[in-house]
């Protein structure tokens, strides 16, 4: 039972759902693919539901039109490079920070919490989309879904933080809007607290059970203790 106003000794903070809304981008790039492809486009509506396991998935995702379903590996060996090109150019022209982030962020920092970005997007995407949002500079350490071994909902990412940071991990808060975010809390031993605006593939973050739910990223202040 996770007992409010926590005093987390480091938090980690998701990217695609929770900081920026990239669907616009990642729809223009999968519907451009598709064309490539000769196929209609998914539409914005569905890629919401796909986006948080990595671009691959996301990718797989479009060519079956499912969540879980294979794609036919030859078909995806030519999609997903013509993905990854579109993206490459498209990061960040369509993409929006959510409503009250740069306010959470910044009252993060002057109350002294040490801050991480933990996301399941590849670097070479992850690091220009931070960049262009000028949120570099708010996290000390940036782990992406190509940065270890396996991706949340694994706990290795949040761990890998915790170790870095040289934390106990039951210290710890991740901040996220999915359910590959509150397994990997769970498992990694993190309290937990949800944006209620995310993606998790079209599901009510609720049902997840995080230890709290949130509309936006300045009611942080409302679940942290001041000036730590
Ligand atoms: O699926 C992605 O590419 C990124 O998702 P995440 O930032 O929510 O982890
Ligand atoms: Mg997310």
């Amino acid at each position: 039972m996770t007992t409010f106003p926590l005093q987390p000794a480091l938090v980690l903070i998701d990217l695609d759902g929770t900081l920026i809304d990239s669907v616009p981008d990642l729809t223009f790039c999968v519907d451009a693919m598709m064309a490539c492809l000769k196929r209609p486009p998914a539409g914005e509506a569905l890629v919401r539901t796909w986006v948080g396991n990595g671009v691959e998935t996301l990718v797989a995702r479009a060519l079956t039109g499912t969540l879980h379903d294979t794609p036919d590996p030859l078909e995806y060996a030519q999609a997903y490079p013509i993905f990854l090109e579109f993206y490459a150019e498209h990061t960040c022209q369509r993409s929006r920070l959510y409503p009250g982030v740069r306010e959470g962020l910044d009252w993060l920092v002057a109350n002294g919490y040490r801050l991480g970005c933990v996301t399941n997007k590849a670097a070479r995407f992850t690091e220009p989309l931070l960049a262009h949002f000028q949120l570099c500079d708010y996290f000390q350490l940036v782990i992406s879904g190509d940065t270890v071994a396996e991706k949340k909902p694994s706990p290795l990412p949040l761990l890998h933080a915790a170790q870095f940071f040289n934390v106990n991990p039951a210290q710890s808060l991740m901040v996220g809007d999915s359910i590959s975010d509150v397994k990997a809390a769970r498992a990694a031993g993190f309290a937990i607290i949800c944006m209620s605006y995310g993606y998790n593939h079209g599901n009510d973050i609720n049902a997840t059970t995080p230890d709290a739910v949130i509309d936006s990223m300045i009611q942080l202040s409302q679940l942290l203790v001041a000036s730590c």
